[in-house]
C-alpha cells in the first residue's frame, strides 16, 4: 500500500465512515420520531461547504454536488433500517453524532482536491469501485452500506 492514500481512497474511508454513523443518527430518530430528511440542517451544511470550497479556490458546484450525495447516501441508509418495524434500541443523542458528521465534512473537503481530479479518464469507474471495495472489506460493511458506498461517490466519475 502507498504511504499517500489516492483522492479516491480517501473518499471511499472518509464516506464509508460518515455511513457508518447513519445508524446511530437512525437510532435517534427511531427514538425522537423526527423524520429522516431535515432539510434545514443539509441547508447549512451546504452553505458551509460551499464557503469553504470559495475559501480554497475549489469549485463550488461540483463541491456542493458531492456532499449533496453524501447526505442522499446517509438518508439511503436510514430510510431502510427504520423500515424495519420495532427493534427498539437505546436512545441516541443526535447534537454529537453531528459534530462527527461535521469533522468528516471537513476531511472530506481536504480529501476532494485529488478525488476531483481524479474524476476523468476511461478508468474512473474501476479505480472508484477498487477504492470502494478496500474501504467496505476494512469496515466489513453489511449489503445495505456497500450500496450506499456507491451512492455516496456521486458524480465523481462524471464531473464535467
Ligand atoms: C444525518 C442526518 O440525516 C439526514 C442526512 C444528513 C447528512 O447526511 O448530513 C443531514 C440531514 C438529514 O437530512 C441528520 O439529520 O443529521
Amino acid at each position: 500500500q502507498s504511504p499517500t492514500p489516492s483522492g479516491f481512497e480517501r473518499v471511499a474511508e472518509l464516506s464509508a465512515q460518515r455511513l457508518l454513523l447513519a445508524d446511530a443518527v437512525a437510532a435517534s430518530k427511531r427514538a425522537s420520531g423526527k423524520p429522516v430528511e431535515d432539510a434545514q440542517r443539509e441547508g447549512e451544511q451546504l452553505a458551509r461547504v460551499r464557503e469553504q470550497a470559495t475559501a480554497r479556490a475549489l469549485p463550488a458546484e461540483p463541491t456542493a454536488a458531492f456532499f449533496r450525495a453524501q447526505m442522499e447516501a446517509n438518508k439511503l441508509v436510514q430510510y431502510r433500517l427504520l423500515a424495519e418495524p420495532g427493534r427498539a434500541g437505546a436512545a441516541v443523542d443526535l447534537a454529537p453524532v453531528r459534530a462527527k458528521l461535521d469533522a468528516i465534512n471537513a476531511q472530506l473537503l481536504d480529501a476532494l482536491p485529488a478525488a476531483l481530479s481524479q474524476g476523468s479518464g476511461d478508468d474512473c469507474a474501476r479505480r472508484a469501485s477498487d477504492a470502494r471495495k478496500r474501504a467496505a472489506r476494512r469496515h466489513r460493511l453489511d449489503e445495505l452500506h456497500r450500496t450506499a458506498l456507491a451512492r455516496a461517490f456521486g458524480d465523481l466519475c462524471r464531473s464535467p
